[in-house]
C-alpha cells in the first residue's frame, strides 16, 4: 500500500486564542505535520509550540521570523500551507510572504478588506498558488448565512448584530461583513428609509454596510463569538443566531481547509465555496 505524505503545515500566530487550538489540532491529524510556529509574544519564544498549546511537545519551537519558518514548509515533498490567526494589521504581509515563498496560505484573520483581497487574488492567480480566506470556519455560521440568504428573498428589512469577547481588535467581525456582502449580492437595496433618522449619539444605528444593511458590534468579558441576522416585516420578526460555546468548532474547517487548499491554484473566499 502506497502512504499518502503528510501535509507541511506552519501555524502563525501560534500563541494566539486560535492558534493554540489549531496546533493541537494538528498533532491530532494524521496527514498532517507540524513543521513550524510562529508567533511574537516575547516571553515564549523558543518554546515548544506543543507545550505551549497544551498538547504535549511536537519539537516545533515557536519562533519570530516569518520568512525562515516558511523555508521549512518548502522543504517536503507536498507543497506546505500556512494557517495565519494573527492579527488585522499583519495578514497581509503574512499572505503575501506565504505565496511568494509557494506555501499556500490558509487564512482566519479578519480585516483583509476587498482592495487587498483583489490584490491577494491577483498575486496567488500569478503564482497559481491556492489560497483560501475564510472569516468563520464553523458551519454553523455557512447554514446561519445561507437561511440568510433564503429569507432574504422574501424579507426587504434587515440588520445584523455581532456579539465578541472583548479582546477582539476589529470590528465589525469579517463574518458581520461577509454575512453583509452575501446579503448584498442577492441584488437587492435593503431596509427603505420611512423617516429622516437622526442620530443623536454617533454610532447608535451602527455602521452602514454594503446595500444598506446596517451592523451592530457588542464587545463584553463573557462571550466568545455569536451573531444574529434579524428580518423584519410587518407584524413579524425573523431571527437567526449562532453561538459559539468554544473554539473547537472551527476546528473541522479548518482541517477541511488545509485539506482543500492544496488542491487550489487560486485564492477562495469563505468556507461555503469548499463545502
Ligand atoms: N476565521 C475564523 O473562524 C476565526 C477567526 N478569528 C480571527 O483570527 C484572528 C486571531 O484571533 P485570536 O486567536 O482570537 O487572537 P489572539 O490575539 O489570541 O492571537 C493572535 C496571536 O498572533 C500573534 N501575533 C500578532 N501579530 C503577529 C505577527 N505579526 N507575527 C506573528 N504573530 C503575531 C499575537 O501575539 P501578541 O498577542 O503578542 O500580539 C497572538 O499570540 C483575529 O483576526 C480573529 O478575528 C478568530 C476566531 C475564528
Ligand atoms: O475574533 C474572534 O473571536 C472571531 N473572529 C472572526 C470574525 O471576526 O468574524 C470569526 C469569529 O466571529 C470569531
Amino acid at each position: 500500500m502506497t502512504e499518502r505524505a503528510s501535509i507541511p503545515v506552519v501555524v502563525n500566530g501560534a500563541a494566539g486564542k486560535m492558534g493554540k487550538e489549531v496546533i493541537k489540532t494538528i498533532a491530532n491529524a494524521e496527514d498532517m505535520t507540524l513543521v513550524g510556529a510562529v508567533d511574537n509574544k516575547p516571553d515564549i519564544l523558543g518554546q515548544d509550540a506543543g507545550e505551549i498549546a497544551g498538547c504535549g511537545a511536537l519539537e516545533v519551537p515557536i519562533l519570530n521570523d516569518l520568512q525562515s519558518v516558511l523555508v521549512l514548509a518548502t522543504q517536503e515533498k507536498i507543497q506546505g500551507v500556512m494557517v495565519d490567526f494573527t492579527h488585522p494589521d499583519t495578514v497581509y504581509d503574512n499572505v503575501r510572504s506565504a505565496i511568494a515563498y509557494g506555501v499556500r496560505p490558509v487564512v482566519g484573520t479578519t480585516g483583509l478588506n476587498e482592495e487587498k483581497l483583489q490584490d491577494l487574488g491577483e498575486f496567488a492567480e500569478k503564482a497559481s498558488t491556492g489560497a483560501l480566506v475564510i472569516p468563520n470556519f464553523s458551519i454553523g455560521m455557512v447554514l446561519l448565512q445561507q437561511a440568510a440568504l433564503r429569507a432574504s428573498q422574501y424579507f426587504d428589512h434587515v440588520e445584523i448584530i455581532e456579539l465578541h469577547h472583548n479582546q477582539k481588535a476589529d470590528a465589525p467581525s469579517g463574518t458581520a461583513i461577509k454575512t453583509a456582502q452575501m446579503l448584498a449580492e442577492m441584488g437587492k437595496t435593503y431596509n427603505p428609509p420611512l423617516v429622516t433618522e437622526k442620530e443623536h449619539l454617533a454610532g447608535a444605528r451602527g455602521s452602514l454596510a454594503d446595500e444598506n444593511i446596517r451592523i451592530h458590534s457588542v464587545r463584553l468579558p463573557g462571550l466568545i463569538a455569536h451573531q444574529e441576522v434579524i428580518f423584519g416585516a410587518p407584524g413579524q420578526i425573523y431571527t437567526l443566531r449562532h453561538d459559539t460555546s468554544d473554539r473547537s468548532c472551527y476546528m473541522p474547517g479548518v482541517l477541511l481547509a488545509i485539506r482543500k487548499v492544496t488542491e487550489l491554484t487560486s485564492l477562495v473566499y469563505g468556507l461555503e465555496k469548499i463545502l
